[in-house]
């Protein structure tokens, strides 16, 4: 890929800094892939503890990142990898612990801002950076671009929805929604009707969870308010959702100060169905899990996880493990690396052996391609936004079982907005409230062979076509994707001109 464009111009160069956790990497990894097919040279910034994961992770599998390649280099575009400390000691309970890394992540704009400028000057093979896509979350670029005079473009990994929510934090503690008052969560009255972009009203427990602490010195709320003054100021807007899920309205909210904004979602979708792997796990796949599929029923399997951080107790686990013995359906269970370890504890007795005929445990899968097997019937989740993306668009119904941030807003508008799904009673109450295997069973019942459940199913295979549509040639993702690539074409014109004036 040549550095300069046909009209002998340098080509764009983007850097992509990513919030250190898995959901976030496979987003913007996915954005990586889409631009660079799209002529765009990018630079993508992990911090340390994560790039040793993706490259851990892919030495077992097929993925192209390695510590000597560090440049994805395929079909002629071009991907680099940089990184960057995040500033805690090594053996830091990184994902436990959220709130020391975030308030270490928010100090990172100097080493980052070093790290580019070294590596401007190091690699000719690069053109010079034309602009920053940061995740919202991440307010340590704000500086950064500033002082490298390129546009910071503001990537929001949540649905836009959530987005709205968390940008308008400080506005909702001004209104006095927030701290979230759990308790007033079931008053009608306390409906937030108040925000713009048209979103459904939202309740109190919809906003993100770290808003429950009541008190205000607490290090997660204070960082997300933080945050929240910084994702108001971005010289553009991208989201990872599609405008006939959530509407126009709700993504032009996002931006406070006029800066153009765009659904450009599910971002992982069009790299899917044209066979691209994001290559971005934190962990090893395993692929056997597929050909266990081939050998179960259409549409019989539940699959279940929790995603990359949620933690349930083991006494949770046990009775979601008695649910889905109690369903009869052969199920497909993620249990992931930090926890598989003390499998045999939280299983029931005698689980294993029961059930070994029709389930299979696996510590990290292929999970867009599970989805999108014949088999899958039904996702068990902690509603995260990709996980609920990923499987509404491989028309997958989903049961929703939030743990913490957006989750519980995904997962009520899975149920009442898009009703594509089903959840547990007062979950969102009461987080430390254990689902009995009863209600378990009798929601995977629900789903898996009632007419309620075949009319979610209906639902969410309409969902699916509407987000292929989205994401392939002429829908609004695409275009839209298309329409942030030439905006950013315009404003370097546009910049170089400033610098010669
Ligand atoms: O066995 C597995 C399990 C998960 N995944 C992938 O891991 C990602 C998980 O993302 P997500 O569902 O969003 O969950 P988290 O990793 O928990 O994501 C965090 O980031 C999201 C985006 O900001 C938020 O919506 C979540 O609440 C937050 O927990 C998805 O792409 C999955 O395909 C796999 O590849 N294999």
């Amino acid at each position: 890929m040549n550095i300069m464009n046909q009209k002998g111009e340098h080509a764009l160069h983007a850097v992509i800094v990513p919030t250190p956790a898995q959901g976030h990497v496979n987003a913007l990894m996915n954005l990586a892939q889409l631009l660079a097919i799209r002529g765009v040279f990018v630079t993508f910034v992990n911090t340390e503890w994560i790039h040793e994961r993706v490259v851990e992770a892919s030495k077992k599998g097929k993925s192209l990142v390695s510590k000597d390649n560090l440049e994805l280099e395929q079909q002629g575009w071009r991907i680099r990898f940089l990184s960057i400390p995040d500033g805690l000691p090594p053996n830091h309970g990184r994902t436990s612990n959220g709130a020391e890394l975030m308030v270490s992540l928010q100090k990172l704009g100097p080493a980052l801002e070093d790290l580019l400028s070294s590596a401007q000057g190091k690699s000719p093979s690069f053109p010079p950076i034309t602009f920053i896509v940061t995740d919202a979350f991440m307010s340590c670029t704000e500086q950064v671009a500033t002082n490298m005079s390129v546009p910071r473009v503001i990537f929001w990994p949540l649905c836009a929805a959530a987005s709205v929510s968390q940008c308008y934090a400080n506005f909702l503690v001004s209104e006095g929604f927030i701290p979230v008052n759990v308790s007033e969560a079931k008053n009608p009255e306390k409906l937030i009707i108040c925000l713009p972009g048209n979103i459904p009203p939202l309740k109190p427990t919809d906003l993100l969870s770290f808003y429950r602490a009541q008190d205000p010195s607490d290090i997660l709320f204070k960082a997300f308010l933080y945050e929240s003054q910084k994702q108001s100021k971005g010289d553009y807007i991208l989201v990872n959702t599609f405008e006939e899920l959530e509407g126009k309205d709700a993504v032009t909210a996002l931006s406070l100060n006029g800066s153009p904004a765009l659904a450009i979602g599910p971002l992982f979708l069009s790299n899917f169905l044209e066979g691209r792997d994001s290559c971005s796990s934190l962990w090893e796949e395993e692929e056997c899990c597929l050909t266990w599929l081939d050998m179960q029923q259409p549409g019989s399997v539940i699959y279940v996880s929790f995603g990359s951080i949620a933690v349930k107790s083991e006494q949770q686990l046990e009775q979601v493990a008695l649910g889905l013995e109690g369903s009869g359906q052969p199920f497909l269970w993620v249990l992931r690396l930090d926890i598989a370890e003390g499998q045999a504890a939280i299983l029931p007795e005698g689980f294993e052996e029961r059930t070994k005929k029709r389930a299979l445990f696996v510590r990290w899968a292929p999970q867009a391609k599970v989805l999108a097997h014949a088999s899958v019937g039904l996702f068990l989740t902690h509603s995260g936004w990709n996980s609920t993306l990923e499987s509404m668009s491989m028309g997958v119904p989903v049961v929703g079982f939030p743990y913490f941030g957006d989750q519980f807003l995904n997962c009520r508008f899975a149920k009442e907005v898009w009703k594509i799904g089903l959840d547990f009673e007062d979950v969102d109450l009461d987080d430390q409230k254990v689902v009995m295997k009863e209600e378990v069973e009798g929601v995977l019942r629900r789903m898996m062979s009632t007419p309620e459940g075949k009319k979610m199913r209906d639902n969410v295979l309409r969902l699916k076509e509407s987000a292929a549509k989205a994401v392939l040639p002429g829908g609004s993702s695409f275009l839209n994707l298309n329409t942030f690539v030439k905006d950013m074409t315009m404003s370097k014109g546009l910049q170089s001109k400033n610098e010669t004036m």
